[in-house]
């Protein structure tokens, strides 16, 4: 990181922030300003004493008042505000307080909250430190890159969204900008990634969100959505500088529409290093929590019948992820195929219904395959309809609809599967296709089940019930990481599948209720095990640009810890 003023090595654990600036310029850079912790000696060098009330304090103050603030915040809006300002003032505090309240917290500067902040940013706006690209002035692309002031090696990631499908909340214009921001401190809190080596950017393409373009307030570009070949157009544009300007950032793409996300990541796959978080994240933490599930009811996987209900961007990654995991244990990729069955806001996709896209089509069931079922249309089978007649044993929510594994499909399930695998992931909460309670109520306890957001722990019976988050937060900070340590050239299947394997490898609790996926506050643990097993097979792929000398060191030592860097105060008038 180097700014006029400021000079800071992002690369190693224990670097020294080297500052030049002097008076409110300090108090304003996020990552010099320490706030109270200045000590009198560093006021005076630095021209802060009459900026400053009198009393030094440690960080351990600053975060039992920062913590008592954040606690006495009336709502979770309430509560997340709080945090950005604090991150766009001290970040360093910011981060020290997030980590040491990581699974409180994380629920507000995440899932489930983020999904209002993302709904209120044009009404709540203060200010956001990320890079805003509109569509409209493709000629500002490079230098609005070139403007949040990084250089070529300073950058080991660049998450971008352009704020289609956000969560399940879908069309949300600029807002999305803070799932960017929202990720990237995911990725610090749990992976150490550095806050000052990430992009977050938004790509304004328009909105066809009606109540945004209608609203005095809205910050984005005020038209439809632009979509065909301008968008692609800008696509590629966008991809062309930043891979430019920062050769060795991998591009995460985050929440963008069903009918983007597949393609795009097909595009570019194999060209740049670059991840799709909402397939190959989701699919990888879901796989782990459906190994663990699957190792828990003792029927071999090869003879699970899997329902995807809501086959979009999510739901299909998960789909071929875990058809690999069949690969794996020997079945044909046909016979997989048929173990699988995949539903759209159509119900079930038979081959020859409507609006089947393409990334959905391998799991299009054939017409002969339901010809002898009983439904009451044949053109929209419902899930009630297909359980009934597929008895499935695992049963995958991707489609944001709240409630959509009622109490007649659950029970129906578990009918004929004595322990139903049960994941509704859609988030927000407000979206889950179930609440594990419900779950739980309808299958007697039986049911091994994972959510997208955050529920705890449930009770029922005797049995205290800890509910596995299966949300890609276990996966994308490690894979980053992992990525990051040895400037891996591509992001491949292999280094998904080693994510997914290393996560399900971490799990080792077998009591009845016990959560098949870690805590969320082990987050650092998961993502530096992830990191390890991706960098290696990143290295045995050939695709490592740089080679690690030992994993473990290699990884440790990226991972930033929030502490305040050692300062070296260089003469006012010295260039850095
Ligand atoms: N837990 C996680 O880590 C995680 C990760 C990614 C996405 N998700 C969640 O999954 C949901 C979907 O996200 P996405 O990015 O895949 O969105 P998407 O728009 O790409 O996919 C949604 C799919 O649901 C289908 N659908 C809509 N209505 C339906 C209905 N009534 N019945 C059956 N299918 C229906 C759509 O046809 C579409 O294929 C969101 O709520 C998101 O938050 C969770
Ligand atoms: O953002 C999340 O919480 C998970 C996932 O990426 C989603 O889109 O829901
Ligand atoms: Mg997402």
């Amino acid at each position: 990181m180097r700014q006029v003023g400021f000079n800071l090595d992002t690369t190693s654990r224990d670097a020294v922030l080297q500052i030049s600036a002097r008076g409110r310029l300090v108090l304003v850079h996020p990552m010099a300003n320490r706030g109270t912790a200045f000590t009198l000696g560093e006021r005076e060098q630095l021209g802060l004493s009459g900026l400053l009330p009198s009393r030094v304090t440690t960080i351990e103050e600053q975060l039992r008042r920062t913590y008592a603030q954040y606690s006495r915040s009336p709502s979770p809006l309430a509560k997340f505000i709080q945090l950005t300002q604090l991150r766009d003032r001290n970040e360093v505090l910011f981060y020290r307080l997030l980590s040491e309240h990581l699974e409180e917290m994380l629920p507000i500067i995440y899932t489930p909250t983020i999904g209002e902040a993302i709904e209120r940013f044009s009404h709540e706006y203060t200010g956001a430190r990320a890079v805003f690209l509109s569509i409209d002035h493709p000629e500002l692309v490079e230098q609005s890159l070139r403007d949040f002031e990084l250089d070529a090696d300073d950058v080991d990631l660049v998450v971008v969204t352009d704020s289609e499908g956000i969560l399940g909340i879908g069309d949300q214009g600029i807002g999305g900008v803070q799932i960017a921001l929202g990720k990237l401190g995911v990725y610090t809190a749990a992976a150490g990634i550095h806050p000052r080596r990430a992009i977050p950017i938004v790509l304004d393409v328009g909105t066809d969100n009606l109540g945004l373009l209608n609203s005095d307030l809205y910050l984005g570009e005020r038209h439809a959505r632009v979509r065909g070949e301008r968008y692609d157009e800008f696509i590629d544009l966008f991809v062309q500088t930043v891979t430019r300007l920062f050769p060795n950032a991998m591009l995460h793409w985050e929440d963008f529409g069903a009918g983007n996300a597949h393609r795009i990541l097909n595009r570019y796959t194999d060209e740049i290093c670059t991840f799709n978080d909402d397939i190959q994240g989701t699919a990888a933490v879901v796989l782990a929590a459906v190994l663990a599930a699957v190792r828990l009811t003792g029927m071999p996987l090869a003879e699970h019948r899997v329902m995807i209900y809501g086959a979009g961007t999510a739901g299909v990654g998960v789909a071929d992820l875990i058809r690999e995991a069949f690969r794996r244990a020997g079945v044909s990729d046909d016979d997989a195929y048929r173990q699988f069955w995949a539903f759209n806001s159509r119900g079930l996709i038979v081959e020859d219904g409507k609006g089947v896209r393409d990334f959905q089509r391998p799991y299009a069931r054939k017409r002969a395959d339901v010809a002898d079922w009983t439904v009451v249309d044949p053109a929209r089978i419902s899930l009630a309809e297909a359980v009934r007649e597929v008895k499935p044993t695992i049963l995958i929510g991707t489609s944001a609809q709240h409630g959509a594994f009622s109490e007649d499909v659950v029970r129906a399930m578990a009918e004929h599967c004595e322990q139903p695998i049960i994941m509704p992931l859609s988030n927000p909460t407000s979206r889950a296709e179930a609440q594990p309670s419900d779950l739980l109520e309808w299958t007697d306890g039986q049911a091994l089940i994972a959510t997208g957001s955050p529920f705890g722990t449930i009770r029922h019976g005797e049995i205290y019930h800890t509910i596995a988050q299966a949300n890609n937060a276990l996966i994308f900070p490690g894979l980053g990481l992992g990525v990051s340590v040895v400037r891996a050239e591509r992001v491949t299947a292999e280094m998904i599948y080693a994510a997914a394997d290393a996560l399900a490898g971490l799990m080792n609790e077998y009591r009845p209720g016990a959560s098949l996926l870690p805590s969320m506050s082990d987050l650092r643990v998961v993502a530096a095990t992830i990191a390890k097993a991706v960098a290696e097979t990143a290295e045995a792929q050939g695709l490592a640009r740089r080679p690690m000398t030992n994993a473990i060191a290699d990884i440790y030592q990226r991972m930033w810890k929030p502490e305040y860097p050692r300062l070296e105060i260089l003469p006012p008038d010295s260039q850095n």
